[in-house]
């Protein structure tokens, strides 16, 4: 099933673009639009909702076109902006009961819904009090609580870990894998930090001045490299000599070993080197590449 599908998507502006012959296919499930600063994830966000024509290429959304069927997308895909958009007096319930509202819910079930969603994000007894007295992390579920209170299909949600602190950031990811997983809402999650997606994300698009630069499951990012991290107690350099001397190929890194798998002998190897050495064997571990090793973190983190 296709969430959605962007065709040689572009948007020009004056004197930049931003998106430029973006072509990528979204399924089911958590899905990671990672890429710096100026990008194009914001301009790609604003074109799936049918808020900004695309300059050239096409994108459709559950199958609707973004450019003739804005407003049926929008029924139906909640959506949280990156920028601090809350009025200031109003408090959490009343700002969430109106959007409630604002997408056609009746009064009672728009203050059921909202009350729901409101502590689905965690927001207790300060739901009573004006927004402008929020903490970031605090106006960040709001926004959450907004995008998700007609209770959408899928939602797009713009760098929702912005201006958290570790433990905040921390609490926001499990609560967007819990819009996914518990939920069944599809969700498209930008960031510029890959890291953090890859505890949350089933798949990652990453783009860099508006084109694709990748588009892959989890699962290829980190998988598992030709490389095992090799521990022992005392000795280090000598196994690192003896394995040498084996033909075997193998670096230092911190306390630990880095040792190529050339073949599985290389396991054989491993093995009898530790007891001729008679050394004490912490750990072997396969080695796995993150995601961060894949492309160069954005400076500005
Ligand atoms: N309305 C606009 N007018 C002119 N240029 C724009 C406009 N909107 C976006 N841009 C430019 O398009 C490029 C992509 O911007 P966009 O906001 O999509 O990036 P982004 O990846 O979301 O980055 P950020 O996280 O900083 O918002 C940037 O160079 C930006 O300056």
């Amino acid at each position: 099933m296709t969430i959605l599908a962007t065709e040689e998507l572009s948007r020009s502006f004056p004197r930049v673009t931003a998106l430029d012959r973006l072509t990528v296919t979204v399924g089911p499930g958590v899905t990671g639009l990672v890429g710096a600063n100026g990008a194009g994830k914001s301009t790609l966000i604003k074109i799936l909702l049918g808020l900004l024509p695309p300059s050239g290429g096409g994108a459709r959304v559950l199958g609707m076109d973004v450019t003739a069927q804005g407003a049926e997308i929008r029924r139906v895909v909640g959506y949280m902006p990156e920028h601090d958009c809350l009025p200031p007096d109003l408090s959490a319930t009343e700002f969430t009961v109106h959007m409630a509202r604002m997408s056609g819910l009746p009064r009672t079930a728009a203050r059921e819904r909202a009350a729901d969603v409101l502590r689905h994000v965690g927001l207790y007894e300060e739901r009573y009090r004006p927004m402008g007295g929020y903490s970031t992390g605090m106006k960040q579920r709001v926004k959450l609580a907004q995008a998700l209170v007609h209770d959408p299909r899928v939602v797009f949600l713009d760098e929702p870990t912005n201006g958290l602190d570790p433990q905040g950031r921390d609490e926001m990811l499990a609560l967007i894998r819990r819009i996914g997983a518990e939920f069944g809402i599809s969700v498209l999650v930008t960031s510029h930090l890959l890291g953090e997606l890859e505890r949350i994300c089933d798949h990652v698009i990453v783009i860099d001045g508006g084109r694709l630069l990748r588009s892959s499951a989890i699962g290829e990012f980190t998988q598992a490299t030709q490389t095992v991290t090799v521990e022992v107690e005392d000795g280090r350099d000598l196994l690192a000599a003896r394995l040498t001397e084996l033909g075997e190929t193998v670096t230092t890194e911190g306390r630990a070993l880095l040792l190529r798998v050339r073949a599985p002998q290389t396991y054989d190897v491993l093995r009898d080197a530790v007891c001729d050495l008679d050394l004490c064997l912490i750990r072997v571990e396969q080695g796995r590449q993150r995601i961060e090793d894949v492309f160069k973190e954005p400076a500005d983190v």
